[in-house]
């Protein structure tokens, strides 16, 4: 079983308006709740820490009546995905060893499969680093110059787009964003920070539908997404 920190301390400044995006609601529901009804629906889950902007309320947040079913852990994010990550390790609870495996992944994600959470776990699990979902990138790769126009082709071989959940061991995860900051580093997702170290993580599959919610258009792809599934 295995616990899962979920990153939801952003305010989605790409996708514009007042609200962060994962607090605007699709049928009904926050993009959050969505996303924590995926986790803590999957029987593989343990249970969930969620890590909010300071001061956010809970209650705005997702359904706070413990229907869950999860454990739920509320802590407070910091200025980057990283930095809530890190607190998001911190607040798991002492149960939780330092080489249990634990799983991160983006509240701005809610479209997440039990056959990609089975996949990544599984597979996961049995690597010795650990592993994340990722997609294969399909589409022929452009480098803009400043004009606009194209500076060339990259090649695309053996690219792959990182999603998430991402699965790693808590200690040696903690010691990789730990070692990240202190370099002052940036990491865009917590297999940088193992590979700044040297891991090689694994690459695990995942359904390209598995997308992040960063832009108006991806919300409304979300809400068809959900009522394809659905109806
Ligand atoms: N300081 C931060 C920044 C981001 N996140 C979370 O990390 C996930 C992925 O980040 P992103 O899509 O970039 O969200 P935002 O940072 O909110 O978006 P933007 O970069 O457009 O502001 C989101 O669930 C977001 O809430 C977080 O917990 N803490
Ligand atoms: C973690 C991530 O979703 C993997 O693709 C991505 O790096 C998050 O980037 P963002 O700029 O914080 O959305």
């Amino acid at each position: 079983m295995t616990w899962a920190i979920v990153p939801a301390a952003g305010r989605g400044t790409r996708f514009g308006g007042d609200v962060p995006k994962q607090y605007l609601e699709v049928a009904g529901r926050s993009v959050l709740a969505h996303t924590l009804d995926a986790l803590a629906s999957h029987s593989g889950i343990t249970g969930l820490v969620l890590v909010l902007e300071e001061g956010a309320a809970p209650e705005s947040a997702f359904r706070a009546d413990g229907t869950l079913g999860r454990p739920c852990l509320i802590t407070a994010g910091g200025a980057s995905r990283a930095d809530s990550v890190l607190a998001g390790l911190a607040a798991l609870p002492d149960s939780v060893r330092a080489d249990e495996f634990v799983l991160v992944h983006d509240a701005a994600r809610p479209n997440l499969a039990h056959a990609d959470l089975d996949a990544l776990l599984e597979r996961g699990r049995a690597d010795p680093v650990g592993a994340i979902l990722a997609a294969p990138v399909r589409d022929t790769l452009k480098r803009a110059g400043d004009d606009g126009g194209i500076d060339g082709t990259e090649p695309r071989e053996r690219l792959w787009r990182a999603l998430t959940p991402q699965l790693f061991r808590r200690l040696q995860l903690t010691r990789a964003l730990e070692a990240a900051a202190a370099a002052g580093v940036a990491v865009t997702d917590e297999a940088m920070a193992m590979e700044r170290l040297g891991a090689r993580p694994l690459l695990v599959e995942g359904a390209d539908d598995n997308f992040k919610i960063t832009t108006p258009a991806d919300l409304a792809r979300f809400a068809f997404e959900l009522a394809r599934r659905t109806h």
